[in-house]
């Protein structure tokens, strides 16, 4: 039996003012890529095989198990449905992991990523096809106890032996021990180790090598390797990441990766074009984290808005049936600034991509120039696409009250496993840090004279005259680029102006740089901004976009910015460039737009177009039937087995016995 249609939730459908499988097509890059989707979606979802008891109803391990089993249907699955592009394999391990990953995801995401970009032909012909099959399965080690963030810092060594033409490997110290790499603790047989090389007492830096930890015979850790789980987490608990200690291990020279640089039999050092080459596993992650946090985000605020159409709560007028909570423009203000977000960073995300496509192409040609830009660009925008995704899941979360709380919403689960992305791969303010000194060599170099490109194009010859005065049209989105983009050369200026003020004041370079580390954070944030506005703005320029669709997509760019706005207000104020009457009329935009949006919040979390079964939510349910759902969700609760719990026998009883007897 179809069940039927929450009331509230039909009426916002049937009142949206255009169709959300317009979005729909323009978000997922047209209609058959959408058809696409849902059959993969859809195969997934309703694959008996894939189904298992609730994983928050499951101990830790029995959720690596479940998840685990569950990797390995789906890559035998994937394999035998002959689904190879990247984007079908998206659709469907989306529909089959929902919210989470599988022990073997860093192998997917990192280790084979990493076979294809940093090994020679033959070293791929070698290893390739072994992971591709799932013969080895293998993980991304990096980082270690006592370093993560300081890459050239690591103490895992790779000495070269010429009399064997072996590297020994070592992590000399408890520090160096690598540390978080999922799926080492238990999974994997295989590591990329990421370690220093030495050759003849001489250090060459961080390089990448194939190394063996587990037998393929039993899974027992090789001699000289230890290895395990490193406990449970914040979240992540379907992944077992790992620790890992090397005494003395010996691996062929042919097993460090050398597509960049080389050891010869001799001992010879052949230099890469550039040793941070070797990173470009993480910054290809990063590039792919800014559509993650995107989607991450635009999950949460489906639930948390078809819920506040469901919840009817309080008086708005004395007498009058209980309202939506989203009729009250309070709760509109905690979501639709994210709604508006996960548009912003799906839209940029999806920029991002093709930047790093094009460039990766570009560097695998040996044009290495396009290196900085990407870095900087992926770094500051994975800092901010997921920091923004994590503010955003957790207001949705409060947005959703007391229910909000409970692992029946879907919250708790999405932000813990999406939150990793704010640290891994590269913490945030760090990152930021890394687009600021692009910034300020870019800066410096157009002070010189020096025409820029790309990103960073704005920074040359920017005006930084404020103009005070001059009556704007806050909804205008060409003046609130102009906006975004005054504001950040506005900031990047003055953060070099600090940089150059802490030197001529005496400090050197590295304490000049830590004094005004707070300034550059907040250039790289403001820089990160504008691209963002400024991507989503352009992307409304698509030809194809049908006028229905273009409006309400209008509304949700100009909200995102004007929100940017208003809470940086005291940046656009602070040169005068924005007038506190500039800056009241883009509050009264906000109320009004909000008061636009309201009628078509259902049909714009619907467009994102995820099922029931990947939303993984009650209180997202595309039906709305929250409240006997959540009764039902209970009763599973493996503490509802019985109606009287054996610790009653154990503790409670022979409690309240001598309680009584005292009386
Ligand atoms: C295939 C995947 C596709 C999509 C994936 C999609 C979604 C992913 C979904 C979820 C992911 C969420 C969570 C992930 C969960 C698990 C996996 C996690 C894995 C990991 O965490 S792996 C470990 C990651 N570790 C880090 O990121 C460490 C961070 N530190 C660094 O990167 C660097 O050391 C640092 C801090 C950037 C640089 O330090 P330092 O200042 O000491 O610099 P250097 O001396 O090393 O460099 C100087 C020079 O080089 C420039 N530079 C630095 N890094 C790069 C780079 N990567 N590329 C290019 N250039 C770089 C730096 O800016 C300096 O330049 P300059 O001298 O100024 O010109
Ligand atoms: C869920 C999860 C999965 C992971 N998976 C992997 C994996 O598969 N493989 C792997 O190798 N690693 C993995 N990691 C490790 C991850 O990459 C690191 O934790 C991350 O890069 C941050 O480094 P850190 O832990 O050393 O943080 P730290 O650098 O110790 O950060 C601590 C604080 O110091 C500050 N700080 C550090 N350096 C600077 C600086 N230069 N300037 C200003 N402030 C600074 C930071 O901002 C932060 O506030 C994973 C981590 C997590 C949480």
């Amino acid at each position: 039996m179809v069940a039927k249609m929450n009331p509230d939730l039909k009426k916002e459908r049937e009142n949206a003012s255009f169709d959300p499988e317009k979005i729909t097509n323009f978000l997922y890059g047209g209609q058959e890529s959408v058809k696409r989707k849902r059959e993969l979606e859809s195969l997934a979802l309703n694959d008996p095989d894939y189904q298992h008891e609730d994983l928050n109803f499951m101990s830790r391990e029995q959720q690596y198990e479940t998840q685990l089993k569950k990797g390995i249907l789906m890559v035998t699955k994937m394999k035998e449905l002959k689904i190879t592009s990247a984007q079908d394999q998206l659709f469907y391990t989306s529909a089959v992991l929902v919210s989470d990953v599988h022990p073997m995801s860093v192998h997917t995401r990192m280790f084979l990523p990493t076979l294809y970009g940093q090994a020679t032909e033959q070293q791929k012909d070698k290893w390739l096809k072994l992971a591709e099959n799932y013969t080895i399965i293998g993980t991304y080690a990096q980082t270690e106890i006592g370093h993560g963030t300081f890459v050239r810092g690591l103490e895992t060594t790779a000495t070269y032996d010429p009399k064997t033409q072996e590297f020994i490997l070592n992590t000399p110290t408890l520090s160096a021990s690598k540390w978080w790499p999922g799926g080492m603790g238990k999974t994997s047989n295989y590591v990329v180790l990421m370690a220093q090389l030495y050759i003849y007492g001489k250090s060459y830096g961080i390089h990448p090598f194939m190394l063996q930890i587990r037998s393929l015979e039993d899974h027992k850790p090789l001699p000289g390797v230890t290895v395990g789980d490193i406990g449970p987490k914040f979240g992540y608990d379907v992944m077992d990441n790992g620790f890992l200690s090397l005494n003395n291990v010996r691996i062929p020279r042919e097993n460090m990766l050398m597509k960049y640089s080389r050891v010869e039999p001799d001992g010879t050092y052949v230099r890469p074009p550039s040793t941070k080459l070797a990173y470009g596993t993480m910054v290809q992650v990063r590039a792919g984290i800014v559509m993650f946090s995107g989607m991450n985000l635009a999950k949460a605020v489906t639930i948390a808005t078809r819920y506040s159409c469901v919840r009817r709560q309080s008086e708005m007028k004395p007498g009058h049936p209980e309202p939506q909570v989203l009729d009250y423009v309070t709760q509109q203000y905690k979501l639709f600034p994210y709604l508006a977000a996960a548009y912003a960073f799906w839209l940029t995300g999806q920029t991002m991509m093709s930047v790093y496509t094009t460039s990766s192409s570009q560097i695998s040609k040996g044009d290495i120039s396009v290196l900085p830009e990407l870095h900087a660009l992926s770094a500051g925008l994975k800092a901010l696409s997921s920091s923004m995704a994590n503010v955003g899941m957790e207001e949705c979360r409060l947005a959703c009250g007391g229910h909000g709380y409970s692992h029946a919403s879907g919250l708790p689960r999405l932000y813990t496993n999406a939150t990793p992305a704010s640290t891994a791969e590269g913490e945030h303010v760090v990152l930021m840090l890394q687009t600021a000194r692009y910034l300020m060599k870019s800066y410096n170099q157009s002070l010189q004279g020096e025409k820029l490109a790309g990103s960073v194009a704005y920074l040359s010859g920017v005006q930084l005259v404020p103009a005070a005065g001059r009556t704007r049209n806050m909804l205008d989105l060409g003046a609130l680029c102009d906006a975004f983009r005054h504001r950040a050369a506005r900031i990047v200026g003055e953060a070099a102006a600090q940089l150059r003020s802490e030197m001529q004041g005496g400090k050197d370079q590295a304490d000049a740089w830590n004094a005004s580390s707070v300034d550059l954070t907040k250039a790289a944030m403001a820089h990160s901004q504008y691209f963002v506005v400024k991507t989503f703005a352009e992307r409304l320029t698509d030809s194809r976009l049908d006028s229905s669709i273009s409006a309400v997509l209008t509304r949700l760019c100009q909200l995102h910015a004007l929100h940017g706005l208003v809470t940086n207000s005291g940046d656009f104020l602070e040169d005068g460039y924005l007038t506190g009457s500039d800056i009241r009329q883009a509050r009264r935009h906000i109320n009004a737009l909000m008061a636009k949006l309201r009628p078509d919040a259902v049909a714009l979390v619907d467009a994102f177009d995820f099922p029931d079964g990947i939303l993984n939510s009650i209180l997202g349910r595309y039906d709305g039937n929250v409240y006997q759902h959540l009764l039902e969700w209970a009763k599973a609760s493996p503490l509802n087995k019985t109606d009287v719990h054996q610790s009653y026998h154990k503790y409670l009883k022979p409690f309240l016995e001598a309680n009584r007897a005292k009386l």
